[in-house]
């Protein structure tokens, strides 16, 4: 774990609350991240882990609350702002386009950094061409970075499980975000995989990027969060070191209460 108590904050979010029809799901969350930490977000089934994860990134819109990303208010209205703005999310059931090769699949997460737009795709200009050189060149060093270089020309589809995952991460990447947003990561691997997720992780962070992580796994979690915040019934009832959260009477009795995970 890094020591990154001091470092700048990157996403400030106060006082979210949402609800659907009758259900609170969401009561005054607020999490503050800095710079090159992973923040793990856990909860029970239900908790509002998914329903907070959305609100930041621009799916669902909240009743209340406030955002800050990197000193900058923003509101996460839709998700391609929030891509713009500077957090990249990964999704829990993977979303890749299939059929496109893990090379495309990146530099389509590139594209929202660069310049020369439509009108260069269609007039194939100068400018265009470079760029989408330099484009292919960042998405396979990124494609090497996560371990799957040798992957670039297959088609999305035809990766592994754990692959898939990697070359999402990839894809995230690829937008130079202030903040990545993890949806259950290690959802469905094996634990091969998993010990080899985690130690991506750990070298994304290492590397100064910062990363908000739900996670199922709570051993995943606490082995590679710095802070963790814990919901329960959409109501916020610990957030501290992985330590400190562990030996929270409240966090116990959601997790026993409810069989845990
Ligand atoms: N679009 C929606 N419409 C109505 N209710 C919803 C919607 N999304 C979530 N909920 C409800 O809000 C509550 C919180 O759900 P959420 O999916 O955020 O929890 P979670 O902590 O992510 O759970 P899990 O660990 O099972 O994924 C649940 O009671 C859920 O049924």
């Amino acid at each position: 774990m890094a020591d990154t108590a001091d470092k700048e904050v990157v996403l400030k979010v106060a006082g979210i609350s949402k609800r659907f029809g009758g259900l609170q799901a969401l009561s005054d969350v607020g999490i503050t991240i800095r710079r090159g930490q992973v923040y793990g977000l856990i909860g029970p089934n239900g908790a509002g882990k998914t329903t907070f994860f959305n609100v930041i990134t621009g799916l669902y819109t909240p009743d209340a609350g406030s955002f800050e990303l990197a000193g900058q208010p923003y509101e996460p209205r839709a998700v391609h702002l929030v891509a713009k703005a500077g957090i990249a999310r990964t999704f829990q059931n993977i979303r890749l386009f299939a059929e496109m090769t893990a090379l495309e699949n990146v530099m389509v997460g590139r594209h929202i950094r660069t310049r020369s737009g439509l009108a260069g795709a269609i007039f194939r200009t100068k400018g265009f061409v470079q760029e989408e050189a330099a484009i292919a060149q960042r998405a396979q060093e990124l494609l090497d970075y996560v371990g799957i270089g040798k992957y670039a020309d297959y088609k999305a589809r035809t990766l592994s499980y754990g692959d898939q995952r990697r070359l999402e991460i990839a894809r995230a990447l690829a937008t130079d975000p202030q903040l990545i947003a993890l949806d259950e990561p290690a959802a469905g691997m094996n634990a091969t995989e998993k010990v080899q997720l985690r130690e991506l992780i750990d070298r994304i962070r290492n590397d100064d990027r910062t990363i908000l992580l739900i996670e199922h796994d709570v051993k995943l979690v606490m082995g590679l969060c710095d802070r963790v915040t814990v919901l329960d019934y959409g109501k916020q009832i610990a957030e501290g070191t992985p330590a400190d959260v562990q030996k929270n009477e409240k966090v116990i009795e959601a997790y026993l209460g409810t069989g845990g995970h």
